[in-house]
């Protein structure tokens, strides 16, 4: 049996419905380099327009790096992406690459900048961006406040003022009021200066034993 499977390493197990028992994973030193070479072509991907030459070039290069890299996948929950806390967007390339500064109790606080590939129109954020960066610090307020794992019922956003690509914001979350299986949460994300930007409510329902 699997690590990830053996629930015995986990007694409260059932009360994290269905999921596997998560654990940070450790990355190695030039782990962190590699994720923002990959943020750095996601960028160059989404804001350049080479000759096909050289796109010929960059197609032979990224294969090469797919197939250098495609024998050691891992099932979820073991690689670091996703679950290295110590590194941007911990580790994901999903994520936008914001550093946790604040993972307590009462409250859950990140720090970052979108990068040119989160870009909707007219230079501002794209407005789908926004949601990914309020959901993932709601999973992260409800582990952090005790409360065993929960889904995303809902998330209400109220776009405030245009978010801008390049600069440095904080967004910062907290659990609200708790019923039953319902946890209520706020985050509002803000220019470092305290400009209101966006602000999120989210329902967030813990799962029953087995809920995927
Ligand atoms: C580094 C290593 C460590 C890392 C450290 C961080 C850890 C990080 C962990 C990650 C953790 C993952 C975080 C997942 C975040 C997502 O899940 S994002 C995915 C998006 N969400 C989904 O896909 C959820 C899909 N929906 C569902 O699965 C089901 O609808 C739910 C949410 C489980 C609820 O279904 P259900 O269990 O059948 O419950 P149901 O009876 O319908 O609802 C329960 C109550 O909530 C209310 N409710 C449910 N939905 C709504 C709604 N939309 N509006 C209003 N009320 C609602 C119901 O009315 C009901 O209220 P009461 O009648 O009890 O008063």
């Amino acid at each position: 049996m699997s690590e990830q499977t053996d629930r015995s390493v986990d007694t409260e197990h059932e009360h994290h419905g269905g999921f596997p028992v998560y654990t940070p994973v450790k990355a190695g030193p030039n782990y962190g380099r590699l994720v923002e070479a990959l943020r750095r072509l996601q960028d160059l991907a989404v804001s350049t327009n080479p000759p096909d030459d050289v796109v010929e070039q960059a197609i032979e290069q990224a294969e090469a790096l797919g197939d250098l890299l495609e024998p050691h996948q891992v099932p979820e929950g073991k690689s670091p992406a996703g679950f290295n806390p110590d590194l941007p967007g911990r580790g994901s390339l999903l994520q936008p690459p914001w550093l946790i500064e604040k993972f307590d109790a009462d409250a859950v606080r990140e720090r970052g900048m979108f990068r040119l590939f989160h870009r909707g129109g007219n230079n501002a954020v794209h407005g789908g961006t926004i949601p990914l960066l309020f959901d993932d610090l709601f999973g992260m307020i409800v582990h952090a406040s005790g409360h065993p794992i929960a889904r995303t019922g809902y998330l209400r956003i109220n776009y405030r003022k245009i978010t801008p690509i390049g600069t440095e914001l904080v967004v910062e979350g907290r659990v609200d009021r708790v019923e039953g299986r319902k946890i209520f949460c706020s985050a509002e994300l803000r220019t470092p200066e305290g400009t209101l930007l966006c602000d999120c409510e989210a329902l967030m329902v813990q799962l029953l034993p087995g809920q995927p």
